[in-house]
């Protein structure tokens, strides 16, 4: 059942002399992905903060898996909320799979199996015993990535996840917020680099002067393309920067993006100039 899992109604929100965010709208509903981009310092951060409970709106309201957000007491913070906002402090002498045990401890929701499970997910292998501090700073940045996913939270929250990430580990990203995004999971990511952004996300806006403004046209065609091969996925992550893999159809890797080709057949001769030739392709409104 499809449900508004993320609101925000009219936020406006001011940071010392700044006015960060002024009369914000924007929902998520169940399994949708959507994209901030904004210059650095442009409140995109502080928007993420208001959606966790971390921070509170000065105006209008937040509205996070059908529960105002309200300031107060800890057991105000919106549940089943995964978050990767501020670093969590890892401490530096345990290996990667000690920390996140400890914090699902402190949490007191440990599920040792989904654990391992999303060290594997980010490409971390979770029986590396070494400590934390030998981590390069991609290392550390998939563990933080792997916090926020390891208790299967119905929202996620990304504040500059592929920050430090090289290209395979970006497409490893992309693959886990599709399949996120598939089980349901609304997912909300600051970038400050647009490209990055568009590959991963079925919406995008701009933050400037504390006004959101949507990037792309929400009713853009997407398009669902039925490839012969995990290297035609490749081939169209480099050539459509919208595209991102979203599982299988009839055993076929398969993908969606957004595009405005008329119709089926232009976007199949657009690709063959390309090189890639799909199984199918289906275009929706
Ligand atoms: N606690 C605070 N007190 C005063 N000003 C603040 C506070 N926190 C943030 N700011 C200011 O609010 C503005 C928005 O900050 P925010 O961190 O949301 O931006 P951002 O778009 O995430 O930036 P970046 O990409 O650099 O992280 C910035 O000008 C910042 O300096």
């Amino acid at each position: 059942m499809t449900s508004i899992l993320i609101e925000f109604r009219n936020v406006s929100k001011t940071l010392g002399s700044k006015h960060v965010l002024k009369n914000v709208h924007l929902s998520l509903a169940t399994g949708a992905v959507i994209g901030i981009t904004g210059a650095s310092g442009s409140g995109k951060s502080t928007l993420l903060r208001l959606a966790s409970g971390l921070m509170y709106a000065d105006h209008g309201e937040v509205w996070v898996s059908g529960r105002k957000v309200r300031p107060g007491v800890a057991g105000n913070l919106p549940e089943g909320v995964g978050s990767f906002i501020e670093s969590p402090v890892f401490l530096p002498t345990l290996s990667g799979l000690q920390n996140l045990t400890m914090l699902a401890h402190i949490q007191g929701k440990v599920d040792a199996a989904y654990i391992r499970d999303s060290m594997h997910r980010v490409g971390l292998n979770p029986d590396n015993n070494s400590a934390f501090r030998t981590y390069s700073p991609s290392m550390r940045q998939r563990l933080g990535i792997a916090q926020a996913i390891m208790e299967n939270p119905g929202v996620l929250l990304l504040d500059e996840p592929t920050h430090g990430l090289d290209r395979d580990e970006k497409h490893l990203f992309a693959d886990l917020i599709a399949e996120l995004a598939g089980r349901g999971t609304a997912v909300m990511i600051s970038s400050h680099v647009q490209e990055d952004i568009y590959r991963y996300c079925d919406r995008v806006y701009s933050l400037a002067e504390g006004i959101l403004r949507p990037l792309q046209q929400h009713r853009e065609r997407v398009w669902t393309i039925i490839t012969n091969s995990q290297e035609d996925i490749g081939l169209l992550r480099m050539n459509i920067p919208s595209f991102r893999r979203n599982g299988w159809i009839n055993s076929n890797p398969a993908g969606i993006c957004t595009g405005e080709w008329e119709n089926e057949e232009e976007l199949f001769a657009f690709l063959a100039l390309k090189g890639i030739f799909c199984v199918e392709i289906r275009g929706e409104h």
